[in-house]
């Protein structure tokens, strides 16, 4: 047990699925998973164990932004042995050519969050998925006939920026979307030697203004989390 992580040794699998939304870690463990129970609800952030096709699985919510991953990953990946944490998350398009609902994998992270200057690096650190199960998921995607994109996200620690304007710049850089925790999964990946990738779901457009509701942010976006099931 953690201060924020209610499970025992061994009640995690080597591989864990992490939505932004505890709710989204709910559906996903109710439909998909076999046997699953529930390890974890301090906070009301579920964590469950289950199988997929044989595999011991497990899928707990990381809460949003940076603070919230950085918290939650650093434990699983400590704590509980696991190996392997793959992002499940919503994400808004910063290009016209990436759409409402279409699946992005964000092989880079860019942020402008503080959480690197822990490492105190002499320089800028480039938060990567890891390659293996970056190259991996592109495979099960292809196979399953699913089209995704490969590409830069913005992990932002801001949701409502006082200038609206401010991805624009991201958005010439080339930056296909913005989420909210990549960057520290990606970086408490790099420290500690895990793995680590997001697949994203595009929920909403900041070029056209298009929006999914709550609900089918929680319970439409099976598409992304069946890629991560298969991967697991
Ligand atoms: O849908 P999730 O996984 O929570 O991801 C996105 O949605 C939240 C903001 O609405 C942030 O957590 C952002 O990263
Ligand atoms: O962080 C996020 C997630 C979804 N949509 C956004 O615009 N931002």
């Amino acid at each position: 047990m953690t201060v924020h992580i209610g499970a025992q040794t061994g009640d995690f699998a080597k591989t864990v699925l992490m939505p932004g939304d505890p709710l989204r870690a709910k559906f996903i463990a109710e439909r998909y998973l076999a046997n699953a129970s529930k390890v974890t609800e301090v906070r009301g952030m579920m964590g469950y164990t289950g199988t997929y096709k044989g595999k011991k699985i497990s899928v707990m919510g990381s809460g949003m932004g940076m603070p919230s991953m950085g918290i939650y990953s650093y434990e699983l990946y400590t704590e509980y042995d696991v190996d392997n944490i793959i992002r499940i998350g919503s994400c808004g398009s910063f290009q016209e050519d990436v759409k409402v609902r279409d699946i992005v994998f964000a092989m880079g992270a860019c942020t402008n969050s503080n959480f690197a200057s822990q490492y105190g690096l002499p320089g800028t650190f480039s938060p990567i998925a890891d390659y293996g199960l970056l190259s991996r998921s592109v495979e099960i995607a292809n196979t399953k006939n699913i089209p995704i994109k490969v590409g830069n996200a913005l992990s932002s620690d801001i949701f409502y920026d006082d200038n609206p304007k401010a991805w624009e710049k991201w958005s010439k850089m080339g930056v296909m979307v913005v989420e909210m925790e990549a960057a520290a999964l990606y970086m408490n990946a790099a420290r500690l030697n895990k793995n680590a990738l997001a697949i994203l779901t595009v929920s909403d457009s900041l070029v056209t203004g298009e929006l999914t509701t709550a609900q089918e942010r929680e319970k439409t976006f099976t598409d992304m989390m069946e890629i991560a099931l298969e991967l697991a």
